[in-house]
Order: structure tokens, then C-alpha cells, then sequence
């Protein structure tokens, strides 16, 4: 699928001018976080070879991936680390930080929240929605819980346009709704419905069943997973 870009990466926002394949976008945190490790470690080059095997993922993937974004590497020399990570900080918004807002704080809103996204320091959940009347006005691992009555006013305070989804399923569309109407602009919903929003609202499912039963039938198939499926 060819995608104009607007992806929810673990609650940042990657922005591209063009258009690029949905897998693509999907692999290039992957390598920001491989260049990141490299730079880190003071290495200045790297050829497309050498980061297919550290990424696992095929050197042509790569290549055409990066043909994308124009020519980034050079014939002979492999790509420059600290030229091809300013790029990608740069395309994946690393230089901001983005707040999210968190709509459920049940089991799994829980382990969100005390998950918080540690290994980014470029996303965070500052605040949390319930309609429970023993945990709105608390704080749950460093982050206010408001009622949903406040949602509307703490998201524009907050400047928040992006939302998780951690509902029960049978109030999943109708919270959908609160919150588009709210001016939210991305959801990252872990519920098992398939939530309808407007167009211009991005909809990210996360659904670790279908993860699980995704990874049996490779499994099974195949004995291992093959890498040019990844993303
Ligand atoms: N995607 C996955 O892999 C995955 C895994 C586990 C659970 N889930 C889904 O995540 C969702 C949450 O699961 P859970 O086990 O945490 O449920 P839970 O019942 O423990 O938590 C749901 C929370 O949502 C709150 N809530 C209910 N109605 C609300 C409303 N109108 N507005 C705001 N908050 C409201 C409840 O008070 C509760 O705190 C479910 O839809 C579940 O199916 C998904």
C-alpha cells in the first residue's frame, strides 16, 4: 500500500513530503535506533550490507527504502551515520517531544502507563482519561488521571493529538467519537473493534492475538520468519 506518510510510531509522528510505502515507513525506526547505536558508538560509516545484517532486514530492502528519501549513500563509501541520522531525526521527529493522552486506565492502561515509553525520550503519556470515579483525580505512575468530562479541555491545554485506546470494546466507538470530536488526530487503539473515524483522524490497531496467530502461521509454514515481511 503507497501511503502520503502520517505514521504513529510508539506515539511519535513520522512525517514524510513523500509518498511512501505504509512497510517502509514502518521499518524506518529500525534503523534510526541501529544508527543511533552506531553513532553512539563512534562509528562513521556503514555500508548497506553491514546494516542488513545488523537490522535484519535484505540490503536491497534498504536500498530501496533509502531511494525513497533520495540517494543517501554513496556507491563504494556505504552511508554516513551521523549525515543519514540527522536525516532520519529529522523525518521521524526526534527533535520533539510528543505528548499523548492514554483513554482507559483499566489492566492494560495500567502496564501502559507504567510502561510509558522509557526507551523514547521523545514520547510521553502526560495525561490519562477514565470515567471510574476511585481513580480520576489520582495519579497513576507519574501521570493525572482526569475524568472524561475534562478530556475536551485538558487535550487543548495540553496540546494532545494523539490518543491510546484502552477502552472496553463495547464503548469503544462511542469514546472513539468523544475524542475525535475533542480534535484528536491520532489513535492508537488496542481494542478489538475496528473503530470508524473521519479522514483526517489516523488509526493505528494494535492487536496482539492477531500478532500471536500471525507468528503460529510462520511458524508453521515456514519453520522461521522470513525477513523481506517484516513490517
Ligand atoms: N490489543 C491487545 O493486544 C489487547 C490486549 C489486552 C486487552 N485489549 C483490549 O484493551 C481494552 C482494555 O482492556 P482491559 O483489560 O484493560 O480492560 P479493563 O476493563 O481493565 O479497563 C478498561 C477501562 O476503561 C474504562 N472505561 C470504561 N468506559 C469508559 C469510557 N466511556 N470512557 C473512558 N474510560 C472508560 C474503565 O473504567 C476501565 O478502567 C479492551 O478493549 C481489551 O479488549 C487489547
Amino acid at each position: 500500500m503507497i501511503t502520503s506518510l502520517t505514521l504513529i510510531w510508539k506515539g511519535g509522528i513520522i512525517m514524510a513530503t513523500s509518498k511512501i510505502p505504509h512497510a517502509t515507513a514502518k521499518r524506518l525506526p529500525i534503523y534510526y535506533r541501529y544508527l543511533h547505536f552506531l553513532s553512539d558508538a563512534g562509528k562513521q560509516r556503514i555500508s548497506s550490507t553491514e546494516l542488513a545484517d545488523a537490522v535484519k532486514v535484505d540490503s536491497a530492502t534498504i536500498r530501496r527504502d533509502f531511494s525513497y528519501f533520495g540517494a543517501l549513500g554513496k556507491r563504494g563509501y556505504g552511508y554516513d551515520v551521523e549525515s543519514l541520522l540527522a536525516f532520519f531525526k529529522k523525518t521521524l521527529n526526534q527533535d520533539k517531544l510528543t505528548n499523548v493522552a492514554l483513554v482507559g486506565v483499566g489492566n492494560l492502561g495500567h502496564a501502559l502507563l507504567n510502561y510509558n515509553f522509557h526507551q523514547s525520550n521523545n514520547v510521553r503519556i502526560s495525561a490519562a482519561f477514565d470515567v471510574k470515579e476511585d481513580i480520576t483525580g489520582t495519579i497513576q505512575s507519574s501521570v493525572p488521571v482526569y475524568h472524561m468530562n475534562d478530556m475536551k479541555e485538558q487535550l487543548s491545554v495540553q496540546q494532545i493529538e494523539i490518543v491510546i485506546l484502552t477502552v472496553p470494546a463495547k464503548v469503544a466507538q462511542e469514546v472513539t467519537n468523544e475524542v475525535v470530536e475533542a480534535g484528536v488526530k491520532g489513535i492508537l487503539n488496542f481494542t478489538p473493534l475496528r473503530i470508524t473515524v473521519p479522514e483526517n483522524v489516523r488509526v493505528q490497531n494494535v492487536d496482539l492475538t492477531n500478532e500471536l496467530q500471525t507468528l503460529i502461521y510462520f511458524l508453521d509454514k515456514f519453520g522461521k520468519q522470513d525477513e523481506t515481511d517484516r513490517g
